[in-house]
């Protein structure tokens, strides 16, 4: 029997990649507002590929300590289902967001070693569902997408938070079972991993990651 494990494909930007995953099964894409990323979409472009999204997946918007007047331009014209907040964000800044957008919210924790994960706690508290991703290297351009797994050991027989969460960073075809074995999640995000080059999706690539994830 297929697992009911959901798959976030981030980070996409072409009409063609939004229907590979959609067919193949995701249950949520990613759209990043972030202009130092490969993958950053401006308004325009963010509002066609969102229109066509099927009720049933959700719409996220990926942004990076985004001020009200960048998530209110964002979120006044694009349809959206859930807002991933990947920067530096307090937990009262999550509060603030929730509460301006009424959208559920969803925060990112970069995990490079175990005292990281007392973030995951933290955050328990106001966002609606957490991310854990892995920490980006010191000086590294990009807060996430970088195509980087943390030690996944570090959440086994941790898999009880008290969010639902997903697990993303540097996750592929060939290392999601893995992944999903040692840490039991539930939910899974990637990017890098079904790309050719930086911001260059693989419908390809897609589909092999959605099989592999439905043959867990
Ligand atoms: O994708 C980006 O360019 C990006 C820019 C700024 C913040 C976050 C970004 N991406 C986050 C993700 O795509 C995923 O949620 C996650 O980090 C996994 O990425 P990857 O390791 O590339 O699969």
């Amino acid at each position: 029997m297929p697992s009911d494990i959901s798959v976030k494909i981030c980070g996409l930007s072409e009409p063609a990649h939004v229907d590979a995953a959609v067919e193949a099964g995701a249950r949520y894409v990613g759209f990043v507002f972030f202009p130092k990323s490969p993958r950053h979409l401006d308004l325009r472009r963010a509002i066609d590929l969102a229109v066509g999204v099927p009720g049933g997946v959700a719409k996220v918007a990926l942004t990076v300590n985004a001020s009200d007047a960048e998530l209110d331009a964002i979120v006044d014209s694009v349809p959206l289902d859930m807002l991933q907040l990947h920067g530096k964000e307090t937990p009262g800044r999550v509060t603030e967001i929730k509460t301006r957008y009424g959208l559920p919210v969803m925060k990112a924790i970069g995990i490079a070693e175990a005292s990281d994960l007392a973030q995951i706690d933290l955050y328990s508290d106001v966002a609606d569902q957490l991310l854990i991703d892995a920490k980006p290297p010191r000086g590294a351009e990009l807060p996430g997408g970088n195509g980087l797994a943390f030690d996944w050991r570090l959440l086994a027989g941790r898999k009880y938070w008290r969010k639902p969460w997903m697990l993303a960073g540097g996750l592929t075809p060939e290392n999601v079972a893995e992944a999903i074995h040692l840490t039991g999640a539930r939910q899974v995000d990637v990017s890098s991993g079904v790309e050719t080059a930086p911001g260059i999706k693989d419908s390809g690539l897609i589909q092999a990651f959605l099989a592999a994830v439905k043959a867990e």
